[in-house]
């Protein structure tokens, strides 16, 4: 038996990604966790669990800031690291990709049309979802008294709240969520609309994490080779050296040299609290620590026949920290999503 983590409740599109990559077929137990942070942290405190699934980006709105900052916050505060490089208690080692057709629900039976302008709406979702249905949120608001836009830990926890709503609202108050049409139907809810996402082909990337291999040998950790044909995907974080002209391309060249292509590169700021306490590994001394600077996320593309001992080595002499999160196949639905 096999427990998996993921953001429920039952019903969310993190839940579809789960029952793509861990079918249901008796040998699985489905953990639904209340928030993304709960699934890194539980997967990393409770041996019972074996996988965490969690959204990574968004093909409409971008990254799922709640994890990438999650990733950051894992390597810049990671105590185990050997030569600049970060080695975290977990690992990436699968990713999935699911349509998001988002659908407007209603815990009872209305008619759109009924939505008048004495209407007051109140609209639940994971804010995640407000920037995948901008165009068909701002056309509602022109036909209603006044549109809130409510943040909730998930799809499929706005309709749970809204069914538990039922019945309670003021008279022209209506609370509606927007999920998908799995999470309307396991909560008895009613679909008024769908698909409202502004884009055809809408799809999340989910990312899938286990407990890193705690038998990692005395060398440096190097990503975990997988011996398949399939295209291999690795996925780096880094900070650079300095704010020295070329510090990024130092590190991007460190690929370059050792012919590994890189697919996809993104950061996401941080701060540091204090610029004259602690000195940073490698750092020379009486140099200012910068208070605002960048994780870079990096994703490359390879066949599984990579040699990492001199990208490890590079990477640790051309960075100020770094760290492998995993070496996956690439998911054939990253071909075939429409
Ligand atoms: O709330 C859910 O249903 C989730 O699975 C989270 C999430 C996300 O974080 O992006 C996943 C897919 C959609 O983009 C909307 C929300």
């Amino acid at each position: 038996m096999i427990n998996v983590a993921f953001l429920g409740p039952l019903g969310t599109y993190t839940h579809q990604a789960v029952l793509q990559q861990f079918p249901d077929d008796g040998n699985t137990q489905y953990t639904a966790l209340k928030t993304i942070p709960q699934c890194f942290q539980e997967l990393t405190n409770d041996l019972a669990l074996d996988y965490a699934v969690v959204p990574l980006e968004n093909s409409t709105n971008g990254q799922v800031v709640f994890t990438y900052d999650i990733l950051r916050d894992l390597m810049n505060e990671c105590a185990d690291h050997m030569q600049n490089q970060a080695l975290p208690k977990l690992e990436i080692v699968a990713e999935q990709y699911v349509a998001i057709d988002l659908c407007l629900i209603s815990s009872e039976a209305l008619d759109i049309e009924a939505l008048g302008n004495d209407t007051c709406l109140k609209i639940y979702s994971h804010p995640q979802v407000w920037g995948q249905a901008t165009g068909y949120l701002d056309r509602l608001r022109q036909r209603v008294h006044s549109l809130q836009m409510i943040d909730t830990t998930s799809t499929s926890g706005a309709v749970r709240y809204c069914c538990e709503k039922k019945g309670l609202d003021a008279p022209n108050e209506i609370r509606l969520a927007i999920a998908s049409s799995t999470a309307a139907k396991m909560h008895g809810a009613f679909i008024l609309d769908s698909p409202i996402n502004d884009k055809k082909g809408n799809t999340t990337r989910f990312l899938v994490l286990r407990r890193s291999d705690s038998q990692r040998g005395p060398l440096l950790a190097q990503p975990s080779v997988a011996s398949t044909s399939d295209q291999q995907v690795s996925l780096l974080t880094f900070v650079v050296t300095q704010d020295a002209p070329g510090s990024l391309v130092d590190v991007l060249n460190v690929l370059k040299e050792n012919q590994i292509n890189m697919c996809s590169i993104s950061s996401r700021p941080y701060h540091h609290p204090d610029d004259s306490k602690t000195r940073l590994q490698g750092e020379s001394t009486g140099a200012r620590r910068r208070k605002w600077q960048y994780v870079f996320f990096i994703e490359v593309n390879h066949d599984s026949a990579v040699n990492w001992a001199p990208v490890v080595t590079g990477l640790s002499s051309k960075s100020l920290r770094f760290c492998f999160w995993g070496t996956f196949s690439r998911n054939r639905r990253y071909y075939e999503m429409t």
